[in-house]
């Protein structure tokens, strides 16, 4: 049998960390090597082969700076990961010495993954788009990670497709009922108690309407995508950016 991949989990006390621990130690190939939260030191991250870091968005940089310098391969799906961030790690990749891959991805939900290629590939179709995303009220960040995502690939699709401003006369919204824009597409944040993470785009145009919706209900459906981003990382050096790249999409 070929050797195990060691594996250690940077937020690995959080509600996606100990999940992950949890599918990392019933994988035949994998071992668990190391359990990293707030204020542990990470020094040589256990000896591990790849890391996956689920934390906060305010610390993941840090940490996954700190394993690109150890030469460790890093799966994240930790969100907050904008242009300027994933410019930055491009760098500190690129200057490591180490020939190492990160991947990122903002969900690893295989269902999430096709939602959003879909959407993409509706978009062109369709005059109206918006997003309503949905999740548990612990939540810290808004929009999610796979909203924001969502929302750029379906205003590239539409730029490609030479499509203009979705269609809105509001000029008197004083609340912000109309919600947040996202590369120009509304996007909504719904917090609720008793949910996890559910998203809805919803297409339109003349006398018809596209809702692709997508629902994870348990923690347990990221975990084929992580542990998938966890075998595949290695083959990848750089950075790379959604799973759809390690599921031939
Ligand atoms: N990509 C995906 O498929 C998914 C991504 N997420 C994202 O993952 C992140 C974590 O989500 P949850 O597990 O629900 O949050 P959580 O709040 O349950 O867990 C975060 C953990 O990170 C720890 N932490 C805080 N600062 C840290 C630091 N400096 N170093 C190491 N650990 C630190 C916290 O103590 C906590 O245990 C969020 O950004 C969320 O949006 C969540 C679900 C799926
Ligand atoms: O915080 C969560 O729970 C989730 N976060 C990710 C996001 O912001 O898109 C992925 C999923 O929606 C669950």
């Amino acid at each position: 049998m070929d050797s195990l991949i060691r594996v250690a989990v940077v937020g690995a006390a959080g509600r996606m960390g100990s999940q992950v621990c949890r599918a990392v130690e019933a994988a035949d190939d994998l071992e668990l090597v190391g359990r990293f939260d707030v204020d542990d030191d990470l020094r040589d991250l256990g000896g591990a082969d790849v890391v996956v870091e689920f934390s906060v968005p305010s610390a993941s940089p840090d940490n996954v700076a700190h394993c690109v310098g150890q030469g460790v391969d890093v799966v994240v799906g930790t969100t907050g990961w904008d242009e300027e961030r994933l410019a930055r790690l491009e760098q500190q990749i690129a200057d490591s010495g180490h020939d190492v891959g990160v991947l990122i991805a903002p969900n690893f939900a295989v269902g999430a993954v096709l939602m959003m290629r879909f959407a993409e590939q509706a978009a062109r179709f369709y005059e109206s788009v918006e997003i309503i995303e949905l999740h548990h009220p612990n939540k810290v960040d808004a929009p999610s990670g796979t909203a924001a995502r969502t929302a750029r690939l379906v205003a590239a699709a539409r730029r490609s497709a030479g499509l203009g401003d979705v269609p809105d006369a509001t000029t008197d919204d004083p609340d912000g009922a109309r919600g947040a824009r996202v590369d120009g597409i509304p996007v909504h944040s719904v917090r609720l108690r008793g949910l996890v993470a559910h998203q809805e785009v919803v297409l339109g145009t003349e006398g018809e309407t596209l809702t692709l919706r997508h629902d994870s209900f348990d923690r347990v459906s990221f975990m084929p995508g992580v542990l998938a981003a966890v075998r595949a990382v290695g083959d990848h050096p750089g950075l790379t950016v959604g799973l759809e790249n390690v599921l031939d999409l």
